[in-house]
């Protein structure tokens, strides 16, 4: 899917793959995460046993994913806080150990999406002009092509 996302006087064009959580399909996770310049890496804040695995996923990206990956990490149902497992300052506290961002989300009541992949957005660094390779990120410049002196990202 796309999402685009508005930052400064520039529009972020996200290209998403929603990978499978499932561990029988752990194995495909890198066709996915290669060439990514963000990953998001969601947990259930009703589920302590989906933080452990989330920090599983972060030490596999911090081994074999992208060097600059843009990290952010979604506690996502927070409409269910009332019976939360995960703690938003463990979460905070693991995210900052990590140069994460980290942000609770409902994804049932659309809470916080805008704010998760604006937080990505001004973290992506821009990407030089020239390079032709798909990073996932994609700058549209108002109608206006690159070659108008304007910045890519
Ligand atoms: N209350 C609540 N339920 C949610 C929220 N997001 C997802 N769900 C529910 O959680 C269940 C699992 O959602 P999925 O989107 O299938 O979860 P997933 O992690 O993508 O699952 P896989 O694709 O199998 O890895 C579904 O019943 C959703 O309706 C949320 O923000 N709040």
């Amino acid at each position: 899917m796309t999402k685009t996302v508005p930052c400064g006087n520039e529009l972020h064009k996200f290209l998403i793959w929603d990978t499978a959580g499932q561990e029988r399909f752990h194995s495909l996770a890198p066709m996915y995460y290669r060439g990514s310049a963000a990953a998001v890496i969601v947990y259930d804040i009703t589920k302590q046993d989906s933080f452990h695995t989330l920090k599983k996923w972060v030490k596999e990206l911090k081994e074999h994913g992208p060097e600059n990956i843009v990290m952010a990490i979604a506690g996502n149902k927070c409409d269910l806080s009332d019976i939360r497992e995960v703690s938003l300052k463990d979460a905070k506290d693991y995210a900052e150990s990590i140069g994460a961002i980290v942000v609770e989300t409902s994804a049932k009541n659309a809470i916080n999406i805008e704010e998760l992949f604006q937080g990505i957005s001004r973290q992506i660094p821009p990407l030089d002009p020239h390079e032709k390779g798909n990073n996932g990120v994609i700058c549209i410049h108002g109608g206006k092509p690159p070659s108008q002196g304007r910045r890519c990202c």
